[in-house]
């Protein structure tokens, strides 16, 4: 009998194409997704050489970080340099024959949103893009990587990818999740408890029954992120969620095609008894709301708690870190997260910017108002998504209590648009990212679950969502 392996041994073993002595394996890829930023040299150098895109049908491209989320974007975009951009993306889609979806098309959105939609990621498939949070399509039980711009040109000339085997870490997190806690908050407590650097070299499965009890949108959540804790990859197994959300979807595999996907994919799980180089158990059922206080999605805190003092890290270089996203942030030791004021709150991104999360928001926000000193946007992550909210009349409560609802796009979960924080602005976001300058210049971020962003819209300050009446 062979060893048993993990889930990611068994998507990487199905696709090695060559495997050569010193480890080095190329990998076939099922599903190249592309975006404007990181594509523009990797179709130049295909025209230069004078190749093709060797698997059209395989390639979906899609315009997201650049575009406005104004409605008025439909009039062009003013921008020089996104204008560029987004014109390079729609004219080597057109030239090379893959598939595009403009700022005016109903499917248009996040990269990472769109991919799920439309069927195109699928359990078991390994899934590339020029972005790192491809990450997020692991939450199906597919193996998918962040590719940088050379290898976006090789994945299109050549429909595979150089890579090494990464090592196998499990993220069990048992329990139940209590009421208000999120997977927004079990993937930042998760990132708080390795560090940003706790998963370099290794691909993360997450298990265990919290997991299991989330919807697909929670897992996307969850895989999301994984690349801020430095994974490779994160994974989901793909189980009855997974094949209720993929089913019926436009390019899901229909009829036989489907029943035989389904058997392969119930087959996609860690064997009993396979090796985990690293192990992390947490108790879903001890999770307070999370609230981060630095420039790192590592700088975490409950919000029940308070600003640490880099005085007590014993590490120098730490403190000294720590001191300086504290300085950055504006923010003194010892203050209670709840007595943090705030001029802006995003609810948007590929992490947080999908039906599930729009939902969350109008629960807490239904009939109250936001608080006069915030300024408070809600960037659906996709077409479908905005169409769908305003279907259920959650657009109305929005803008009802004073959210601006806009257009689908990355906006100002790293402002390439025209969304961004003026300096010093602080702001409540559900996005991935705290880096310093990340939502604008000086801006100050604060990272949180689309309930806890809500409620800290109307409230003009953190509040725990368990008290929320
Ligand atoms: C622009 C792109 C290359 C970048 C990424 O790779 O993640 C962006 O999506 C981000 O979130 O910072
Ligand atoms: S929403 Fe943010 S994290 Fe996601 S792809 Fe866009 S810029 Fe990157």
């Amino acid at each position: 009998m062979s060893a048993p392996r993990t889930l990611y041994d068994k998507i990487f073993d199905d696709h090695v194409v060559d495997r050569q002595d010193d480890g080095t394996c190329l990998l076939y890829i099922d599903r190249h997704l592309v975006h404007e930023v990181t594509s523009p040299q990797a179709f130049e150098g295909l025209r230069m050489t004078g190749r093709k895109v060797r698997h059209p049908e395989k390639t979906l491209a899609v315009v997201d970080h650049n575009v406005s989320t104004s409605p008025e974007r439909k009039f062009g975009i003013k921008n020089e340099e996104s204008r560029i951009q987004v014109e390079a993306l729609a004219r080597n889609a057109k030239d090379f024959g893959v598939e595009y979806y403009s700022e005016n098309d109903i499917r248009q959105g996040i990269v990472h949103i769109i991919g799920p939609e439309q069927g195109f990621t699928l359990p078991g498939m390994t899934i590339v893009c020029g972005d790192s949070h491809t990450s997020t399509h692991g939450a199906f039980g597919a193996l998918a990587h962040g590719i940088g711009t050379s290898e976006v040109e090789h994945v299109l000339a050549t429909q595979t990818l150089i890579q090494r085997k990464a090592k196998n870490m499990l993220v069990r997190v048992d329990g139940q999740l209590p009421e208000g806690i999120t997977a927004k908050d079990i993937i930042l407590a998760i990132i708080g408890e390795i560090g940003t650097a706790g998963g370099t070299g290794y691909v993360i499965e997450y298990a265990g029954e919290a997991i299991r009890a989330l919807s697909m949108e929670g897992r996307m959540t969850i895989c999301n992120m994984s690349i801020e804790g430095g994974a490779r990859a994160g994974l989901i197994a793909a189980d009855e969620t997974t094949f209720a959300y993929v089913k019926d979807k436009p390019r899901a595999p229909k009829g036989a095609s489907w029943d035989a996907a389904l058997e392969y994919w119930k087959t996609l799980q860690s064997d009993e008894g396979a090796h985990f180089d690293k192990v992390i158990v947490l108790d879903a059922a001890k999770l307070p709301p999370i609230v981060s206080w630095g420039s790192s999605p590592e700088d975490v805190v409950s919000v029940q708690g308070i600003v640490p003092n880099p005085e007590d890290i014993t590490d120098e270089n730490k403190r000294t870190s720590k001191q300086r996203a504290l300085d950055y942030m504006g923010l003194t030791p010892g203050t209670k997260i709840t007595d943090i004021t705030l001029d802006r709150v995003f609810i948007g991104s590929c992490t947080n910017g999908r039906i599930e999360d729009l939902r969350a928001v109008a629960k807490v926000v239904e009939g109250k108002t936001v608080s006069p000193h915030v300024d408070a946007m809600i960037v659906p992550g996709s077409g479908l998504v905005k169409e769908q909210a305003e279907a259920e009349g959650l657009d109305k409560i929005f803008i009802a209590a004073g959210f601006d609802w806009r257009e689908p796009g990355c906006s100002m979960c790293l402002a390439m648009n025209d969304d961004r924080l003026k300096p010093h602005e602080r702001c409540a976001s559900t996005s991935n990212r705290n880096f310093e300058g990340r939502q604008g210049f000086k801006g100050r971020t604060h990272l949180v679950s689309p309930a806890m962003a809500a409620a800290a819209a109307i409230a003009g300050h953190f509040v725990d969502i368990r008290e929320w009446k």
